[in-house]
């Protein structure tokens, strides 16, 4: 049966991966491992977003939703250790490495847990942003969940940051984003990968 790196329990025989990766001028040690997203550096899209980044002026947490091993959760948690930084996944392989990576990279300020999309947050919970690099083999109706209930999370003036490749549906997010959010840009585009930033 073949497998998706979105299994909520990978099969694949674990393969540990270690290495060393340089976001945003923080040398990062991290383990990756065979049935999670990116195995030997950061994905070019994730890094784009983490580089693109700015937190908006409002109070909150900050959301990585679909976190895999944790490269973007634990950029801006090191970039802004006044915040905390929530960041989920459904695949327990990945919320494992996450946690390990936050420890290896001294990071605490960051709680890492299991969630489909943003289900399991406290209800009392929001954000000031939520970041995300989708899970596009999951299907639209799954993205469009995340950045569903990512709106429901965000305060007022909070804002949701996606990548997406424009082959993989860049436009029908921006035109599905729309719908909902009072301004969305697209911030940035590099090698076929949009940034694209929705203000609640
Ligand atoms: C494109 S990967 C990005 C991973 C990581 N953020 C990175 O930059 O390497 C998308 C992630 O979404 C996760 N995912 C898939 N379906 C999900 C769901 N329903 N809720 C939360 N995470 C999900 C996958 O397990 C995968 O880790």
């Amino acid at each position: 049966m073949s497998e998706h790196y979105y299994s909520k329990k990978p099969q694949t025989e674990s393969k540990p991966r270690h290495w060393t990766f340089n976001l945003l001028g923080h040398e990062f040690r991290f383990e990756t491992d065979a049935g999670v997203f990116s195995k030997s550096e950061v994905d070019f899209g994730s890094r784009t977003l983490i580089e693109s980044f700015v937190l908006p002026e409002v109070d909150g947490v900050v959301m990585d939703i679909g976190c895999g091993y944790g490269p973007i959760g634990l950029a801006i948690a090191k970039e802004h250790p006044e915040r905390t930084i929530y960041m989920m996944d459904v695949n327990e392989r990945a919320i494992a490495l996450a946690q390990k990576n936050a420890q290896t990279n001294g990071i605490q300020n960051v709680r890492i847990f299991e969630s489909d999309g943003v289900s399991a947050v406290e209800e009392d919970v929001n954000a000031a942003a939520i970041l995300t690099n989708p899970p596009i083999r999951a299907g639209k109706e799954t993205i469009f969940r995340f950045y569903d209930g990512a709106y429901e999370k965000l305060v007022s003036n909070g804002e949701l940051w996606v990548v997406i490749q424009k082959k993989q549906g860049a436009p029908s997010t921006v035109a599905h984003l729309e719908e909902k959010f009072t301004e969305v840009e697209v911030v940035e585009k590099k090698k076929g990968y949009w940034i694209i930033k929705a203000k609640k």
